[in-house]
């Protein structure tokens, strides 16, 4: 069984993109910058950005952080969207999910700047990569797909089975593996909460994505026995023994399931990081103009 170590391989990836950064500065060019926007107090969420916006400065990269309260309306979110939408400076435009109920990630994403999707959740974005063209791919997704490539996983005629069909992981991923592309190249079936025996169809997985966000979930009598395994779950379970009083989980249930694996990602330190990573690489192919000039 080997580690997917999700924190090395993210390392090695800011590491390219410092140097790109330095490069850039060596020659005057302009500094890739991100802005994030979050609402509201919920406490994964302000974890999240700060570690990108952390990850920014590691990488040399500018970054804006606009945080709002939630009762924020949805049109002052919407005219601070274009406005950043017509700043030459900012590259790359996040804005950090969940949002409180009043405001439409759907509104969001339209009046958001396709060329500055870097989560590549605009419409744009998502056809595009539906139909193979350049585009910036959501960066959960993209991570997956860095990892497989970085360890030589073989995934050609693999059968790939996807738990969770959510817009920002399940259905992209499941998109990306089945194209004709390496990686990629699977046959590709998707699970969702109303799957009939779940466990049939994981034990068929040579290649395992859980996206779904129950700890657990994945027990050692559903993975086949050579699988690659891919945990994209996080959630905060209570630990009294952390002094923060939690922990990340993730789908499956690591212990019992790994020594089954010939790949498996860890929960934290797996797909996670490299979210960030990608992000990053998205905001970085912005500032570029790779995708869109
Ligand atoms: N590591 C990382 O970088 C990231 C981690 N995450 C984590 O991944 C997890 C999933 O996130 P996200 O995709 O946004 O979640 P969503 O809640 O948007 O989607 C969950 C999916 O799981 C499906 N599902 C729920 N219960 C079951 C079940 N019992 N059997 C099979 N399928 C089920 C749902 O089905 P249905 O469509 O029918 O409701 C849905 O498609 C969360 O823990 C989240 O925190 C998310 C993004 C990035
Ligand atoms: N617009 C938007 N884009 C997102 O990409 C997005 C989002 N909203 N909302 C929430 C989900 C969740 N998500 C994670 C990112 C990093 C880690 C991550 O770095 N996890 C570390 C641990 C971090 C910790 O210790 O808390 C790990 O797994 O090792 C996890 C989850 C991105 N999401
Ligand atoms: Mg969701």
């Amino acid at each position: 069984m080997t580690l997917l170590d999700g924190k090395k391989t993210s390392e090695a990836i800011q590491s390219e993109i410092a140097a790109e950064v330095a490069e850039i500065k060596a020659q005057g060019g302009k500094v890739p910058h991100l802005a994030a926007i979050l609402v509201g107090q919920d406490g994964g969420s302000m974890t999240y950005v700060n570690n990108k916006v952390i990850a920014c400065e590691r990488v040399g990269f500018a970054s804006t952080l606009l945080h709002y309260e939630t009762d924020i309306t949805e049109e002052e979110l919407l005219t601070k969207i274009r406005e950043i939408n017509e700043d030459p400076e900012i590259d790359g435009l996040i804005v950090q999910l969940p949002l409180p109920k009043h405001i439409s990630g759907d509104k969001v994403l339209e009046v958001m700047d396709y060329k500055k999707d870097v989560d590549g959740f605009h419409p744009v974005n998502v056809g595009r990569m539906v139909a193979g063209l350049p585009a910036y791919l959501p960066a959960t997704p993209y991570g997956i797909m860095q990892l497989l490539e970085r360890y030589h996983i073989d995934t050609k005629g693999k059968h790939c089975v996807v738990v969770g069909r959510s817009n920002i992981v399940g259905t992209p991923i499941s998109i990306l593996m089945s194209k004709c592309t390496i990686p990629g190249e699977s046959t590709v079936t998707i699970c969702h909460r109303n799957t009939v025996d779940l466990a049939h169809h994981t034990r068929q997985a040579d290649i395992l994505i859980v996206a779904v966000g129950r700890p657990g979930l994945i027990t050692a009598d559903m993975v086949k026995e050579g699988a690659v395994v891919i945990d994209v779950g996080t959630t905060r379970v209570t630990d009294t023994t952390r002094e923060r009083g939690w922990r990340l989980r993730g789908d499956v249930d690591f212990d019992s399931v790994a020594p089954k694996c010939s790949y498996i990602t860890p929960v934290p330190g797996g797909v996670g990081p490299l979210t960030i990573s990608m992000l990053l690489k998205n905001t970085l192919r912005a500032a570029k103009k790779e995708v869109y000039s």
